[in-house]
């Protein structure tokens, strides 16, 4: 037997001992499963006959409650404990089809022996012996295995950095118990590993990297120390992967305070969210909380507003080039994302808090109550040096001493008289009830009927000023619309707040658009964050302070506006941001002033950035011929696994171009591909190619209601495609005609970055410049109908 057999059939051996251990500890466990859960049942059951309920008097209530507590506390207690088992159970099953993944053989400076250490999605320790038969892969020593090669290598651990020599690593694919492959590695974790793993099929579903995890993802994943981490990264180099693998680091570093719920990603589209929402499950771990802005404006907004979704405004920005306003809403896009916009507006805020505040009359049955002049004057009658929410504050206040004292008044008018009439005998009799135990108390020499009229009529009153103080305490007396339109009543208006008149070209027509579609009780897109940050500032902000951890995926897409906000609605939270700046779509992120938003939310020394530049997703031809649509794309390293060149087939007319793209959809589901994406410019475009293809081949049109989606043959939008990934990518038609604008590039570079095994591209008539700029021996040219 050769040394490499002797030593497969050891470590085979070593697995077999592993699995039956933990097979061991899998029956005791589910014994005590059974028994929780039997509790549990068993407490549900009696949980009344041994609770003492008595609710006679106040002290035997009293009694009853702490008796009800205890008895809560008792079952909560019990169901935490069968829901640790339970977890603790699906951990062992799934370690026991597959232990562990590497090994490293780590001497320590200054030990005497080299200690075996196997990494696996989980602890296992043998308590018997007090020894590790895995260990955590988000254990100290395991970062040993992600960061060097056999040789030299060091470690942090809670009491200072170990230092020693790896004098082994190695990896192991093992399913079903049975180890399939074993490699020992060399420089980089395994290229082999990598390469088989990635040349793996792509599924609907996004898969944990934790075998293969990269010495630049590692630090990424296990950063502790910023407030502010950034991460710059190419198309397919791992981050929302690598943040992914962070939240489950997190979620094990800081298991005693922290959970799933205090963590946050903000993800681009609710598609992507079910597409990453199986990597924790996998790892073990809870999912942490998952959401989009949109989502978070419409909650905010929606029942304000008709509020535009950032797909419709992209769609607008695709499809609307020759509209009459177009130039100016594209301007006002950008003017409103922008750190001066935001500065205008502070400005504002400043002005308002010595004039110019708009407010709502409160009114009654069509009567005014209070005015809004004589809000205006209470308010401006404070402390001018109180931030306005704290006025606010006292306003409110006032306005409910105010309304009391209506509430008063109101209760002699006719209308309170002939709703009495109408009153229904259950509120006649509590009222009734309600004066007699009142009676008790007092010696009263009042008629009982006025009295009761009297107690009548007030709860008639209280019944119709409740909805009235709500609004109060709401803060709906503020007019935030009027505030906000009122800076775009006039081009003039914004001036004195605009720090040296730099306003964009077509002022004029932006406030015209803004004006009438806020008139029409719509929010465009870009109006919703500024909107929504001055009546913050206004009204006071909204904290989430539970929160610890933001992961904002796809970051450069967003505005300044939106971090700045981000920032504030989680003040004790780290941030994670992720993105790719070859990416922004988006055409508020055309100013090109790149990170730099994100950077200055934190001073330098909380903040730190990384630079992820290699690929991972494509094979290096695709890598090698997409990096050549954008600038500076040559730093882009491909990871080295080979496949076919792109092709690029022009084509005469649509009809051909269906015809054409069905074929190859053919031919790639022959080849045995499993999700295969058209993916189309817009939404528009989109529904054509699905029109012209779906009577041929079984497909799904993806649109942004679209929640989740499976294997197969999918038409979809590009900017729906954002942070997902396919076995191959066809795009439907990259001509000159749909992605010519420089604004496009770098929407045709995500689509096209889509692609692991496979892209191709069809044009209508000639092909896109992007495509040209790219160097000609990248890709396969293919002319049909054309000659
Ligand atoms: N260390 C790794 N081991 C195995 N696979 C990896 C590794 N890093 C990245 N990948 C794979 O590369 C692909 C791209 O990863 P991911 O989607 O995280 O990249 P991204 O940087 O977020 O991409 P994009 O910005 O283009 O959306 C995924 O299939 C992922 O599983």
């Amino acid at each position: 037997m050769s040394k490499a057999e002797q030593d497969w059939q050891e470590e085979q051996q070593r697995v077999d001992r592993v699995i039956d251990f933990i097979g061991e500890r899998m029956v005791v466990l589910q014994q005590q499963v059974g028994e929780i859960k039997a509790d549990v049942v068993d407490i549900r059951k009696n949980f009344w006959d041994d609770v003492t309920a008595n609710f006679e008097d106040a002290v035997e209530a009293a009694e009853t409650a702490a008796s009800i507590k205890q008895q809560a506390e008792v079952l909560s207690e019990r169901e935490r404990s069968h829901r640790l088992a339970h977890n603790q159970l699906t951990t062992l099953a799934r370690l026991k089809r597959s232990p562990y993944f590497g090994r490293i053989d780590f001497k320590e400076d200054g030990e005497p022996g080299t200690e075996r250490i196997y990494i696996g999605i989980a602890s296992l320790l043998d308590e018997n012996n007090e020894d590790f038969l895995i260990y955590d892969w988000r254990a100290p020593v395991s970062s040993l295995y992600y960061d060097y090669p056999p040789g030299p290598a060091q470690y942090e651990a809670p009491g200072g950095t170990i230092t020693g020599e790896m004098e082994l690593k190695r990896q192991y694919v093992i399913r079903e118990g049975i180890i399939r492959s074993l490699f020992d590695t060399g420089v980089t974790i395994g290229d082999e590993l990598l390469q088989e793993v990635l040349g793996k099929q792509a599924d609907s579903q996004m898969k944990s990297i934790v075998a293969t995890i990269q010495k630049e993802q590692n630090q990424i994943i296990r950063n502790e120390r910023s407030r502010l981490l950034i991460v710059q990264g190419a198309a397919g180099s791992g981050k929302t992967s690598a943040a992914l693998q962070r939240v489950a680091y997190l979620l094990y570093r800081y298991r005693e305070t922290l959970r799933a719920e205090n963590i946050v990603l903000f993800s681009p589209n609710p598609m992507f969210n079910s597409y990453v929402s199986t990597v924790l499950p996998e790892l073990g771990e809870k999912n942490m909380q998952q959401t989009t802005f949109q989502e978070y404006l419409e909650l905010r907004l929606g029942r304000m507003f008709q509020l535009e979704d950032p797909f419709a405004q992209m769609e607008y920005t695709l499809t609307a080039v020759n509209e009459p306003d177009y130039a100016a809403r594209m301007e006002g896009i950008r003017y409103k994302a922008s750190g001066d916009f935001m500065q205008v507006i502070e400005r504002y805020v400043e002005f308002l808090g010595h004039e110019g505040l708009i407010f709502k009359d409160i009114k009654f049955r069509d009567e005014v109550l209070v005015s809004r002049e004589r809000i205006k004057e209470e308010f401006y009658g404070y402390d001018s040096s109180l931030p306005i929410p704290n006025r606010m504050k006292l306003l409110v206040d006032w306005l409910l001493a105010e309304l009391k004292e209506r509430a008063r008044l109101e209760r002699s008018k006719q209308w309170v008289e002939d709703e009495m009439q109408l009153l229904d005998k259950e509120t006649y009799a509590r009222t009734h009830e309600k004066l007699q135990r009142k009676k008790r108390y007092t010696e009263d020499t009042f008629d009982d009927f006025e009295r009761e009229q009297k107690l009548l009529a007030s709860v008639i009153v209280q019944k119709h000023f409740k909805p009235l103080r709500k609004r109060v305490k709401r803060l709906r007396f503020i007019d935030m619309s009027a505030i906000y339109r009122q800076l775009f009543a006039d081009s003039a208006r914004i001036l004195p707040f605009t720090a040296d008149g730099g306003l964009p070209q077509h002022w004029a027509a932006i406030c015209t658009q803004t004006v009438e579609r806020l008139d029409r009780s719509e929010l465009a897109y870009e109006d919703a964050t500024p909107y929504l940050y001055l009546k913050e500032r206004i009204e006071g902000f909204e904290t989430n302070t539970s929160v610890r951890h933001v992961f904002i995926d796809e970051a450069q897409d967003y505005s300044a506006f939106q971090f700045a906000f981000i920032k504030r609605l989680f003040p004790r939270s780290k941030m994670t941001v992720l993105g790719d700046l070859n990416q922004a779509i988006y055409a508020h992120t055309e100013t090109g002033t790149g990170f730099a938003p994100m950077s200055s939310l934190y001073d330098a020394e909380q903040t730190e950035t990384y630079v992820l530049k290699r690929s991972y997703r494509s094979t290096r031809p695709i890598v090698e011929f997409t990096r050549g649509f954008i600038e500076g794309g040559e730093e882009i390293e491909p990871f080295n696994r080979e496949g076919n060149k792109p092709t690029v087939t022009q084509v005469v007319d649509e009809d051909e171009l269906a015809a054409r793209v069905a074929d190859r959809i053919r031919e790639l589901q022959t080849a045995g591909y499993r999700t295969i994406a058209v993916i189309c410019k817009t939404a528009r475009e989109s529904r054509e190619a699905y029109e012209a293809l779906h009577n041929d081949i079984p497909l799904r049109l993806i649109g942004k209601e679209t929640s989740s989606f499976e294997a197969g043959t999918l038409v979809i939008p590009s900017y729906l495609a954002k942070g997902v990934e396919f076995d191959a990518v066809i795009i439907y038609n990259g001509s000159e005609e749909q992605y010519g604008r420089e604004g496009e590039r770098k929407l045709f570079y995500t689509a096209c970055t889509r692609a692991m095994h496979e892209l191709h591209i069809y044009c209508v008539g000639e092909m896109s410049p992007f495509i040209s700029a790219a160097p000609s021996d990248t890709y396969v040219k293919e002319k049909i109908g054309m000659e």
